[in-house]
C-alpha cells in the first residue's frame, strides 16, 4: 500500500495556452467534468474523476500558462496550485505537462521552469496527429533523456496514447518511492535558477536535438498570416470577422430571446390565475407558501454551491414567513411583478451569452484570435489596452456582463481590470428602449434625425470607454504596457465539443448569478416601490377625483408615497440642474438597478395605463404633453438630450456590478465603476442642460 492511496490522489494537467489540456482532461475523465471555484478566487478550475487500472485519481485542468512568473490571475491560480499554496488542497501527487508536439520549442521554455519544480512529472507530447500530419518527426526517447522524464506521444482528438498516459499515471502513483529511479522521481533540466536567456536556449538545444521538421513546414500558414496580420488588411479582416459573428448574435438570438421573454409573460400569467381570489385558510396558504419558499431557497443554495449555515437558514425562514405573510395582493405582485420579471428580464440575455461565448472559443481555438489581437495592438495601444480588449470591447456592445466574462482573454490583470471597469460605458441593448424612448421624444417627424441620436449615443459612449481607459492607464492603474509576447499558434480545427462546454460553463455561472443576486436585487426594487403603501382613504380620495383613468391615477399617487418616490422628491435638488422633475428621478433611481427600468418607471409615473404602456406612440405622446409649473414642457430639447447622455453614460445594472465584483474578487472595484460612471454621467448631463438652455434650446 502507498501512502496517497489513503486519500484520492490528484493529477494535474499544466502546459501552455492551447497545448491541449482541456481535450485530453476530457479524454482522460470521459467528460465528465465539473467547475470547481475556490473561496477567494475568480478563476474556474475544471475538475473530473479519471479512472486507472485499480484506483481513481482526481484530474485538474489547470489555466493554460506561458511562464510560472505569474502575470494573469489564471497563471497565478496554476502556479498556487502545483505549489500547494490553495487553501484544502496539497501539491499534486502526479503533475501532467501536456507539450505541443507542433511547437515544442515554444513550449520548452515553461517545461523547463515546471521541471525544476522537482515534482513527479510525465510528459504528455500531445498533437503527436498534427506534427505527424506535418511531417515534424520527434525522437521520444532522446526527448525523453533530455527532459529526465517520461514521455508518451499521445492525440486528444484521435485518443492515441491515453492508455499507456494512464498506465504511466498509475505506476506513478501506485509507486510513489522507488528506490532505484530515485533518477526519475522527480523530473529536472538541471536548469535550476537559470536566467530567460540559458532557459531558451536550453529550449532551443533540446528541440534541435530532438525534433527534426521539414523545412517547407508553415508556407501556407506564412501566406495566410502575412494578409492577416497586415495593418490594414488585417483590420478589415478582423472587423469582417466580429461584424459576422455580431450579426449572427443578433439575428440568430432574436428566436430564443422572444421564447425566453414569452415564456415568462406566460409564467406570470400562469402564476396569476393559480392564486386563490382570497385565502379562505391562512394556516394551510402559509405552510404552502412557506414550504415552495424553502424549496426555491434550497434549489437556489445549491445551485450557487453556497454552504448551508446556521445563519442562512434562520434569514430563510423568516424571509418565508415574512412572504407567506404578505396580504394577497402584494404577493401576487411580488411574485408576478417582482421575482417572475425581474429574473426574466436578466434571463432574456442568456441566448446571446451563450451564443457569444460559442464564436469566441472558436475563434480562440483555431488560432485566428491571437491573429487578430497581433493587428488590433496597433490600434488599442494608443488608449494603452492591449489588443485583446477589443473582443470584451465590442462583446460589451450587446451586454456589459458577456463583455466582462470575455476580458479573462486579457493575460494582464491590470489590462484587464482596465478593460472591465470601462466596458460598461459602451451601449448595451438594455440602452435601445431609452434611446428609441428620447429620439421619438425629440424626433418623431424625422427618422435621420432620430437615428443621428443613436449614431451620437453609440459614439459618446465608445469615446468615453477609451478616454476613461486612457485615464485610468495614466493614474490609478498606471503600469508599462507590457508589449505581445505571443507567438502566432498554428492554425488548428477547433474542437466542437470542447466548446460547448465552455458554453455550458459560462452559461451556468450566469443562471447562477439571475438565481441568487438578481433575485434578491429585483425583490428589494419591488418591496422600494411598493410601501409604504397609500392609505385606503387616500386611494378612495385619489380614485373619485381621476375620474375614467382611476387606476392610473392611484398607481402613480402609490408610487407617489413609497420609499422610491419620496427618494424622488428628496433627490429634487440633485437633479434639477440636469433638468429632472422629481418624477424623471424616480426613473433614474429605480434604473440603477437596470436601466430599461426607466421606460416603465416613467409610464407608471406619468400616469399610463398599464396596457397603452407597450405602445410607444402613446407613451411618448403623453411625455410630450407634461408641463412644468410654468406651463412648458417637462421634455424639452435640453432636458431630453440631458437624460440621453445621463443614460449613455451612467453605470445603472446591478447584474453588471455583480459580474464586475465577481470577475475582479472584490466589491472595490464594482463601487469604483459605479462611483466615476455616475459622477461622469452626472457631469456630462450638467453640461449638456446648461449649454442647451444656455443656447435656447431650453
Ligand atoms: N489535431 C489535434 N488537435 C488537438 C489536439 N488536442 C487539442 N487539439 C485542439 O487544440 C485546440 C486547443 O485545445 P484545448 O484542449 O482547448 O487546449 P488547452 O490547452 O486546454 O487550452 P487553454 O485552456 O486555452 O490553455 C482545440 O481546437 C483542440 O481541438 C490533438 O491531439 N490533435
Ligand atoms: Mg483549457
Amino acid at each position: 500500500m502507498s501512502v496517497v492511496d489513503t486519500k484520492r490522489a490528484t493529477v494535474a494537467l499544466v502546459g501552455n495556452p492551447n497545448a491541449g489540456k482541456t481535450s485530453l482532461f476530457n479524454r482522460l475523465t470521459g467528460l465528465r467534468a465539473r467547475t470547481a471555484n475556490y473561496p477567494g478566487i475568480t478563476v474556474d478550475l475544471r475538475k473530473g474523476t479519471v479512472a486507472l487500472p485499480g484506483q481513481s485519481a482526481e484530474l485538474i485542468d489547470l489555466p493554460g500558462l506561458y511562464s510560472i512568473d505569474a502575470l494573469s490571475p489564471e497563471e497565478q491560480v496554476a502556479k498556487a496550485v502545483l505549489l500547494g499554496e490553495i487553501d484544502g488542497a496539497d501539491v499534486p501527487d502526479v503533475v501532467v505537462l501536456v507539450l505541443d508536439a507542433t511547437n515544442l520549442e515554444r513550449n520548452l521554455f515553461l517545461a523547463s521552469q515546471i521541471l525544476d519544480l522537482e515534482l513527479p512529472t510525465v510528459v504528455a507530447l500531445n498533437l503527436i496527429d498534427a506534427a505527424t500530419a506535418a511531417d515534424i518527426r520527434i525522437e521520444v526517447d532522446k526527448l525523453a533523456a533530455e527532459l529526465h522524464c517520461p514521455v508518451v506521444p499521445v492525440s486528444a482528438k484521435t485518443g492515441r496514447g491515453v492508455p499507456e498516459l494512464k498506465k504511466l499515471l498509475h505506476e506513478r502513483l501506485s509507486s510513489p518511492l522507488p528506490v532505484l529511479q530515485t533518477e526519475h522521481q522527480s523530473c529536472t533540466t538541471g536548469c535550476t535558477g537559470c536566467q530567460f536567456s540559458a532557459r531558451y536556449d536550453w529550449a532551443e538545444r533540446v528541440s534541435k536535438a530532438a525534433v527534426h521538421s521539414p523545412d517547407m513546414l508553415g508556407r501556407r500558414t506564412a501566406a495566410v498570416d502575412k494578409l492577416l496580420t497586415n495593418p490594414v488588411v488585417g483590420v478589415f479582416a478582423f472587423l469582417a470577422v466580429m461584424l459576422g459573428v455580431f450579426y449572427l448574435i443578433f439575428s440568430m438570438a432574436s428566436v430564443p430571446m422572444d421564447l425566453v421573454d414569452e415564456t415568462f409573460a406566460s409564467l406570470g400569467e400562469w402564476a396569476n390565475q393559480q392564486l386563490p381570489e382570497t385565502i379562505s385558510n391562512r394556516a394551510l396558504w402559509f405552510g404552502g407558501v412557506f414550504a415552495v419558499s424553502m424549496s426555491l431557497l434550497a434549489g437556489s443554495y445549491w445551485a450557487a454551491r453556497i454552504r448551508w449555515s446556521r445563519t442562512s437558514t434562520a434569514i430563510a425562514i423568516v424571509t418565508s414567513a415574512v412572504v407567506a405573510l404578505l396580504p394577497l395582493e402584494d404577493f401576487r405582485s411580488l411574485l408576478v411583478d417582482g421575482v417572475i420579471g425581474g429574473i426574466g428580464g436578466v434571463l432574456i440575455f442568456l441566448p446571446q451569452i451563450c451564443i457569444l461565448f460559442f464564436f469566441i472559443s472558436l475563434l480562440e481555438d483555431s488560432g485566428y484570435m491571437a491573429r487578430a489581437a497581433f493587428v488590433m495592438e496597433r490600434l488599442m495601444r494608443f488608449v494603452g489596452l492591449p489588443g485583446k480588449a477589443f473582443v470584451p470591447m465590442l462583446s460589451a456592445h450587446a451586454c456589459a456582463i458577456p463583455g466582462i466574462m470575455a476580458a479573462r482573454v486579457i493575460e494582464n490583470w491590470r489590462d484587464r481590470l482596465v478593460t472591465i471597469l470601462v466596458l460598461p460605458l459602451l451601449t448595451c441593448s438594455a440602452r435601445l428602449p431609452v434611446y428609441s424612448m428620447i429620439a421619438a421624444l425629440l424626433f418623431a417627424e424625422s427618422p435621420f434625425k432620430a437615428s443621428l441620436v443613436f449614431v451620437g449615443a453609440y459614439l459618446l459612449g465608445i469615446g468615453a470607454a477609451l478616454f476613461s481607459a486612457w485615464c485610468l492607464k495614466k493614474t490609478i492603474l498606471k503600469g508599462d504596457a507590457i508589449p505581445l509576447v505571443i507567438e502566432l499558434p498554428s492554425y488548428r480545427m477547433p474542437s466542437l465539443i470542447n466548446s460547448l462546454q465552455l458554453v455550458a460553463e459560462r452559461g451556468m455561472i450566469f443562471v447562477r448569478q439571475a438565481g441568487t443576486v438578481i433575485l434578491l436585487i429585483s425583490v428589494i426594487l419591488w418591496a422600494l416601490a411598493t410601501y409604504p403603501k397609500l392609505p385606503d382613504a387616500q386611494v378612495e380620495q385619489v380614485a373619485a377625483n381621476a375620474g375614467a383613468n382611476a387606476e392610473q391615477q392611484v398607481a402613480q399617487a402609490s408610487l407617489a408615497y413609497s420609499v422610491a418616490g419620496r427618494v424622488g422628491k428628496l433627490f429634487e435638488p440633485v437633479f434639477r440642474p440636469l433638468g429632472f422633475d422629481w418624477k424623471i428621478n424616480v426613473g433614474v433611481l429605480t434604473s440603477f438597478a437596470a436601466r430599461e427600468v426607466v421606460v416603465s418607471t416613467l409610464a407608471i409615473v406619468y400616469g399610463i395605463g398599464e396596457d397603452s404602456a407597450e405602445d410607444e406612440a402613446t407613451l411618448v405622446e403623453t411625455l410630450r404633453r407634461q408641463q412644468r409649473p410654468d406651463g412648458t414642457p417637462v421634455f424639452n430639447m435640453a432636458t431630453s438630450l440631458s437624460l440621453l447622455v445621463f443614460f449613455v453614460l451612467a453605470m445603472q445594472c446591478l447584474p453588471t456590478q455583480a459580474v464586475t465584483k465577481r470577475e475582479t474578487g472584490s466589491w472595490k472595484w464594482a463601487m469604483l465603476q459605479l462611483g466615476y460612471m455616475s459622477g461622469l454621467a452626472y457631469v456630462a448631463a450638467l453640461v449638456t442642460y446648461q449649454v442647451c438652455t444656455r443656447a435656447g434650446l431650453g
